[in-house]
C-alpha cells in the first residue's frame, strides 16, 4: 500500500463502539495573514492553544467561555471545516486530523452540527420538506415515499407538524428553524452532534423550548453532544460534563454541578458571578464576587506560555505571567489549570 493509501486508510479506519466518542489532544489552531489596507502588517494569532477534550458515547460536553475564547474554532476543526496545526483528533472512530482534502462522507454522516444562525445555514430557495430529505438521499440513498414518511417522521420528532414540510425557512420562527436544523442533523443518524450557540440567537421562552428537545433526542437516540454556549446557564443543566475556555486555552474541566457549584479557577468563577440566577440568595453572593472581580486593577499582559487570564484574576501571583499551570485534580471532579491549585511539590523535587 503506498504511504498516501495508507494515510487514507488510517482517516477513514473507523473503530465503531470501540473507544469514546471524541478525543481530542494538543489541539492547535492558528490563523495568519495580512491586515487590511493601508499598513497590511501580517499577523498570526493563535486562537486554540494546546486543547485537550473528551466525550463518551451519549455524553454532552458543554464548551463554554466568552467571545473569542476559541470555542467556535475548536469546534470547526472538530467538523474539519479548518485544518488544525497540530494535535489529535478523534471523533466516532475517525481520525480526523489526518483526513487529506476531501472529508469521507460516512465521517459527515457520523458527525453532524447545529450552528447558531439556523437562517444562515438553512436554503433559503427550499423547503422544509426537501432540506431535510437531502441528508436521506446522500447518506442512505432514499426516494418517493420511503423518504416523505421519514421526513414526516424526523419532523415529529422536533415537535413539528407535517404540513411545515411545504413551508420555506423565511415562514418560521426563529425558533421553528431551529428545530428545522435539528431534524436536519438528525437524519443521517449521527453519534456526535456539535451544538454551536444552538440557543444564543433565541427568545429565553423559546431557549428553554429547544433545550428541552435537545435533552428528549439525547435520550431517544444515544447521540453525544459537544455543546458550545458563552453562558454556563445555559450549559449546567444540559451537560454532563464542562470544559470552560480562556483566550485559545482550557483552563478547567469537570462534572457540570461540580464545575457550577465549586468553581476552581476565577475564570469559572467570574463566568459564574456573571451568568443570571433567580435565587436571590445566589444572586448576593454572584454582585459580592463581581465586586471582588472588579476591585483589581488589571495587570500587565503576560508572557507567551503565562497563564492567559493572570492580567485580569484577583488572585494573580507572580509565576502567572510566565508560566502556564499544570494540571490539578479537584476534589469532586475533574481538574483545573491554576496556580493556586499547584500540588505541592514531592519530597525528590523539593530537593
Ligand atoms: N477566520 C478567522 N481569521 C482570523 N481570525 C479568526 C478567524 N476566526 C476566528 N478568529 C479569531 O480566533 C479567535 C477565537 O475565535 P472563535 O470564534 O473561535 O471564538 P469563540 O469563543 O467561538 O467566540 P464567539 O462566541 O464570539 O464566536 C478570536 O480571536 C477570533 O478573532
Amino acid at each position: 500500500m503506498s504511504p498516501t493509501n495508507t494515510a487514507k486508510a488510517a482517516a477513514e479506519s473507523t473503530t465503531e463502539d470501540a473507544g469514546p466518542l471524541l478525543r481530542v489532544r494538543n489541539l492547535t489552531v492558528s490563523f495568519t495573514g495580512r491586515r487590511s489596507a493601508p499598513w497590511r502588517r501580517p499577523f498570526s494569532n493563535v486562537a486554540v492553544d494546546s486543547v485537550g477534550l473528551d466525550i463518551a458515547p451519549g455524553e454532552t460536553l458543554g464548551l463554554v467561555g466568552e467571545s473569542g475564547s476559541g470555542k467556535s474554532t475548536t469546534a470547526r476543526a472538530i467538523l474539519r471545516l479548518l485544518r488544525p496545526d497540530a494535535g489529535t483528533i478523534e471523533a466516532a472512530g475517525f481520525r480526523v486530523d489526518a483526513f487529506g482534502r476531501r472529508v469521507p462522507a460516512a465521517y459527515r454522516r457520523a458527525v453532524q452540527a447545529v450552528f447558531q444562525d439556523p437562517l444562515g445555514s438553512l436554503d433559503p430557495t427550499k423547503v422544509i420538506g426537501d432540506i431535510v430529505a437531502e441528508p436521506l438521499a446522500v447518506h442512505f440513498g432514499l426516494r418517493g415515499p420511503e423518504r416523505a414518511k421519514r421526513v414526516a417522521d424526523l419532523l415529529d420528532q422536533v415537535g413539528l407538524a407535517a404540513h411545515h414540510a411545504r413551508r420555506y425557512p423565511y415562514e418560521l420562527s426563529g425558533g421553528q428553524r431551529q428545530r428545522v436544523s435539528i431534524a436536519r442533523a438528525l437524519a443521517p443518524e449521527p453519534r456526535l452532534i456539535v451544538l454551536d450557540e444552538p440557543v444564543s440567537a433565541l427568545d429565553v421562552s423559546v431557549q428553554s423550548q429547544v433545550v428541552n428537545l435537545l435533552e428528549d433526542v439525547r435520550e431517544r437516540t444515544g447521540v453525544g453532544y459537544l455543546f458550545v454556549a458563552h453562558d454556563l446557564a445555559v450549559v449546567r443543566h444540559t451537560s454532563d460534563r464542562i470544559a470552560v475556555m480562556y483566550r485559545g486555552r482550557v483552563v478547567e474541566e469537570g462534572p457540570a454541578d461540580r464545575i457550577c457549584e465549586l468553581p476552581a479557577h476565577p475564570y469559572t468563577d467570574a463566568l459564574l458571578a456573571a451568568a443570571p440566577d433567580p435565587d436571590p440568595a445566589r444572586q448576593r453572593l454572584q454582585r459580592r464576587r463581581r465586586r471582588e472581580l472588579t476591585a483589581v486593577a488589571p495587570g500587565p499582559a503576560p508572557a507567551p506560555g503565562g497563564c492567559p487570564f493572570a492580567s485580569r484574576c484577583p488572585h494573580r501571583m507572580p509565576v502567572c505571567t510566565d508560566t502556564f499551570p499544570d494540571w490539578t485534580d479537584v476534589t469532586g471532579g475533574g481538574r483545573v489549570a491554576c496556580h493556586l491549585h499547584d500540588d505541592p511539590p514531592t519530597p525528590e523535587e523539593s530537593r
